[in-house]
């Protein structure tokens, strides 16, 4: 039960995604990048594994940070394990972030399912085995027959439906577009995504935090007027009396918040603070699956639902041990990428969609990332 080391390979994959200098992804090339994949370890040899990028697993923060929480410790103890790496936060020079919790929590959570042969999901206490998911639609882009126009929205909005979505979230047009953020534009491509799907499709808006109070009561008023079921993140989530103001002055759910810092403890305070309708959670967002169901069950005891960010099984497993959560976040999509190739360091996707639109949870132990071991050997950095 005792964990005897902590470790990261770093390696070579090959991806398509490429960020703009907003941090947003666009399809392009493909090209190489690493990625990185802490393995924690026990005396018996058991291996628990979680990915990200390499510099949130630095050698500086492994070393001076987690391996002296970790190593020598009972795998299982994991509340207190991520409670002593909470509380160095504060110490570490902002040095030991969310991220570098929530690899390591994975991690841990990997451990125990693959040493005791269950999925995460079953260990924690599961809702459900599978979800509906809605397609998370990539930013607007200016490429030709991209997302550069409303109508392209539209016509990919009516392929994600072919294709089993019943929920479709747009991330509109954002900076570095020269002409963004717009709210006209916003509400041009929501209403041609609407008029192409039809009243029966979920629809919801991410508009990334670009827009005032003002902007954010236009944009929310107009979305009202289509249906939608939720406005997110219209402006910088570090203004919380600002999302007071729209959750009082809309009547769209207002859901958040995404990347404010503090965890389920400051999200509590979203809560209490009437910001949000809808509360917002996300395993890299709040430092890892264990902090994450805090906020499920958090924003559960106010009677509130809790949409989780992000793809892959750590969010999937969460999302799977909750009621209060209608959806999966599959993403993210564009026309000119094939969301369902993967990854090459994976031998199967953990979020497989059938064409009813549900995601089911892999039932392989831990978080059930299908790895492929030889081909992280075979493409190493370090
Ligand atoms: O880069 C990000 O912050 C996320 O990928 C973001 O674009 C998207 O996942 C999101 O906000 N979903 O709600
Ligand atoms: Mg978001």
């Amino acid at each position: 039960m005792i964990i005897t080391d902590v470790s990261v390979k770093t390696f070579l994959t090959t991806t398509r995604r490429h960020s703009d200098s907003a941090g947003h992804a666009h399809p392009g090339p493909a090209h190489q990048v690493q990625q990185a994949m802490i393995i924690i370890r026990t005396e018996d040899g058991h291996e628990g594994y979680s990915f990200t990028a390499p510099e949130i697993v630095r050698p500086h923060l492994i070393e001076k940070f987690v391996k002296k929480v970790l190593v020598g410790q009972d795998y299982r103890d994991r509340e207190r394990l991520w409670q002593d790496l909470a509380h160095w936060q504060r110490g570490s020079a902002a040095q030991l972030t969310d991220r570098t919790l929530a690899a390591v929590d994975v991690a841990l959570w990997d451990l125990a399912g693959r040493t005791l042969n269950q999925p995460v999901y079953k260990l924690i206490g599961a809702y459900r085995d599978k979800v509906r998911a809605y397609g998370s639609i990539m930013c607007g882009d200016e490429i030709e027959g991209g997302l550069a126009t409303p109508e392209d929205y539209a016509r990919f909005a009516e392929k994600l439906v072919k294709r089993g979505y019943k929920g479709i979230k747009l991330h509109t047009w954002m900076p570095p577009v020269s002409w963004a953020p717009n709210v006209k534009m916003d509400l041009k491509a929501c209403a041609a995504v609407r008029e192409a799907v039809g009243p029966d499709i979920h629809l919801m808006i991410d508009a990334f935090h670009w827009y005032s109070r003002v902007d954010s009561l236009e944009l929310g008023r107009g979305l009202e007027k289509l249906g939608f079921d939720w406005i997110e993140e219209s402006m910088d989530e570090q203004s919380l009396s600002s999302y007071k103001w729209l959750a009082d002055n809309l009547d769209i759910p207002v859901l958040g918040p995404e990347s404010a810092g503090g965890k389920h403890w400051h999200r509590a305070e979203w809560i209490t603070s009437g910001a949000v309708d809808i509360l917002r959670t996300g395993v890299n967002d709040v430092g890892g699956i264990t902090p994450a169901l805090k906020t499920m069950r958090l924003a559960e005891s106010f009677g509130m639902d809790c949409e989780v960010h992000g793809n892959t099984a750590m969010n999937l497993h969460v999302v799977a041990a909750a009621k209060n959560c209608r959806w999966y976040e599959r993403g993210l999509l564009h026309p000119f990428l094939e969301y369902d190739d993967g990854f090459d360091y994976l031998n199967q996707l953990s979020d497989p969609m059938d064409e009813d639109g549900y995601v089911h949870v892999p039932n392989r132990p831990g978080i059930g990332e299908d790895i492929n071991f030889d081909f992280i050997e075979n493409n190493l950095v370090s």
